[in-house]
């Protein structure tokens, strides 16, 4: 979709910002572009919308040279996103949000309805932040205009220029999980700018990591964190790249130990008896549509004062509540993050469909095992499933 071609920009006092470039951003894909100041992120980014013209090679959009574009045509397919916003200070949210629409001579009605059912996308209430002024909302909620503006005019690609520089971390993180929900409904192609390595392996499909005017490696997240090119991209993703690696490595089925289940109208004799079949200590309790409703310890199965009276009764009186759970497809740091604010030893993990069905249950040592596959198999370039963890040393 997009397409560099032996791409090199020299300024006029002789900088190479950008030096034989050649690289593919496909339909729908996000790429991430990340290194340290003055790598030649944006100068790469603005030749995309000739807000800079490349010294030499060229530049396709959709396998048409964008040289031959009339650029005020070109900006029309392309929305921008940059980090100070520019939004008009004297023109409310809505309005903003409709700046396109209306350059390209849209009915006015047409426009602000769009604008509408853009800022509802973005998550603002278009009836509550729509009349606003810019500086009537917090510095998250007018990025998130920004956003809605450059989706206004539904161009097929996204240029986004540290669009969450800004802000502060925790609001950070917010908008980069509503970007990520916005972007699997849009599925735009979008070239993101960031000097924030954890933001470009969290958001992009492939990350471009940048040494000086040159791509150091074109790679998946999970590729450029277990496996780094050069010892430059290795020093730039950091000795915790394994850390880092655990919010890129999604949960899968494999992953998950099997403790026994058992029903809540199961009966407590029933449910002992299942536990001791496997001497489990603990079993995990289900409803009778499969949905998780908690788990139950061998004691208080054992424990005939606890309930129904000399162990009678169903594991329903006697089966604890749990809300530690997420679905296959979550990543390993959510997983972790969960079984720490719930100080839970393990998790439930479901099959993440409206049925909720469970999956299976994570523990730590399942989540180290998980990491540790994941790395052999990068290494290796095999899937997860087919490493062997007792091929691994020390495991
Ligand atoms: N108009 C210009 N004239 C001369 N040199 C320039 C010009 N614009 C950028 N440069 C230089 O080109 C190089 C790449 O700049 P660019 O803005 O593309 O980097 P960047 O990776 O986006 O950096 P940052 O993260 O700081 O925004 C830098 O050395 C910069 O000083």
């Amino acid at each position: 979709m997009i397409r560099f071609e032996h791409v090199t920009k020299r300024y006029a006092d002789g900088t190479t910002a950008v030096d034989d470039l050649s690289f593919e951003v496909a339909e729908g894909e996000l790429v991430t572009l990340v290194g340290p100041s003055g790598c030649g992120k944006t100068t790469t980014m603005k030749m995309v919308n000739r807000l800079i013209e490349p010294t030499s090679g060229r530049i396709l959009l959709d396998g048409e040279d964008i040289a031959g574009v009339d650029p005020v045509e070109l900006r029309r397919r392309i929305g921008y996103v940059i980090q100070q916003v520019g939004l008009f200070p004297h023109k409310t949210v809505l309005e903003n949000t409709a700046t396109v629409p209306h350059l390209l001579g849209w009915q006015r009605k047409k426009a602000r309805e769009r604008a509408a059912e853009l800022l509802d996308l973005v998550g603002l209430d278009p009836a509550v932040h729509g009349s606003r002024y810019p500086h009537q909302l917090s510095g998250g909620q007018r990025q998130r205009v920004g956003v809605a503006r450059a989706l206004a005019a539904d161009p097929p690609v996204l240029l986004m220029d540290e669009p969450f520089g800004a802000v502060d971390p925790v609001v950070r993180e917010r908008l980069q999980n509503e970007f990520l929900r916005l972007q699997s409904q849009v599925r735009k192609t979008v070239l993101f700018v960031t000097h924030d390595i954890e933001e470009a392996v969290r958001l992009g499909d492939r990350i471009a990591v940048y040494g000086h005017g040159r791509i150091e490696q074109f790679d998946a997240p999970a590729t450029v964190l277990g496996a780094p090119a050069t010892p430059y991209v290795a020093d730039f993703v950091g000795a915790d790249r394994g850390l880092k690696r655990l919010s890129v490595t999604p949960i899968e089925a494999g992953d998950l130990e099997q403790p026994p289940v058992v029903h809540l109208d199961d009966t407590v004799a029933a449910a002992g008896a299942a536990l001791a079949v496997d001497e489990a200590r603990w079993a995990v309790v289900l409803d009778d549509a499969d949905r998780l409703h908690g788990w139950i310890s061998a004691e208080a199965l054992a424990d005939g004062r606890g309930g129904g009276g000399g162990g009678g009764g169903t594991v329903r009186e006697r089966a604890r509540r749990m809300d530690a759970w997420l679905p296959v497809g979550a990543s390993l740091k959510q997983a972790f993050s969960t079984m720490l604010q719930h100080d839970a030893g393990w998790i439930a993990v479901l099959d993440g469909d409206a049925a909720d069905r469970f999956v299976g249950v994570l523990t730590p040592a399942r989540l180290h095992e998980a990491l540790r596959r994941s790395i052999d198999a990068d290494a290796r370039g095999a899937a997860r499933s087919e490493v062997d963890l007792e091929s691994i040393p020390g495991a």
